[in-house]
């Protein structure tokens, strides 16, 4: 039998767009897979721009409880709503949608990790105690979304260094980083603590005084 590396599939496919009418104006989504994880991940993308242009951008991790359930622990959902504005604003730009709920642990390991952060535990912490790394996922998916929506240059808001690294090690032109420290609430300030302390993040820790 003959083997080719043709024959190979790719781990990441695109699979089809659609639009998507917003509270921040039409925007367009577009499926992708991963083969492996066999998990399934989007892009929201609004308004066009050519291969020169610098597009702003945001890679975002699900987080059910607070990108859909309204939660005020963390700040995903106030975090994604100023993304959605930014772009609208901008007039083009793109949302990352990563399914790695709970930084990769999922959804019910990071309500176990809520369960021990309700007996004390901070984030990482708690994470750890369950036998999981403070943060597991992995970027390499962007790679093809971006390629796949002819995106060479971008601007990407977030406060996470390790996001501007994976997309760097990627071979993506990261242009600037604008901070999105949008979301304080008085029951997330310690949280956003410990992402700055022990994560890495770029947070303005003034704004948690
Ligand atoms: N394991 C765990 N995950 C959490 C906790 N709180 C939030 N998360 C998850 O953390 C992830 C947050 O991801 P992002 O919104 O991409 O944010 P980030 O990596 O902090 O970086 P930014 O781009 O600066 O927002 C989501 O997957 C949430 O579900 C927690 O206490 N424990
Ligand atoms: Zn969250």
């Amino acid at each position: 039998m003959q083997h080719s590396l043709n024959n190979i599939k790719p781990r990441y496919e695109y699979v089809s767009s659609a639009k998507l009418p917003t509270l921040f104006g039409l925007f367009n989504i577009h499926g992708f897979f991963d083969t492996t994880e066999n998990q399934e991940h989007v892009v929201l993308t609004h308004g066009q721009w050519d291969a020169n242009d610098i597009v702003p951008i945001r890679i975002h991790s699900e987080c059910l409880t607070g990108d859909s359930l309204f939660s005020t622990k963390c700040d995903c959902g106030f975090q994604l709503e100023k993304a959605l504005q930014n772009i609208a604003d901008h007039g083009f730009g793109a949302i990352l949608y990563l399914r790695q709920e709970g930084r990769g642990i999922g959804l019910l390991n990071k309500i176990k990790a809520y369960h021990l952060q309700d007996q004390g535990f901070d984030t990482v912490e708690a994470n750890e105690h369950l036998g999981f790394d403070a943060d597991l996922r992995d970027y390499n998916i962007c790679k093809t979304m971006l390629d796949t929506l002819d995106i060479v240059n971008v601007e990407l808001m977030t406060n996470n260094p390790k996001k501007l690294r994976a997309l760097e090690d990627l071979g993506i032109n990261v242009v600037t980083r604008r901070a999105i420290d949008h979301g304080v609430t008085k029951d997330n300030k310690g949280y956003l603590k410990v992402k700055t302390n022990k994560l890495g993040h770029t947070f303005n820790l003034d704004k948690l005084k």
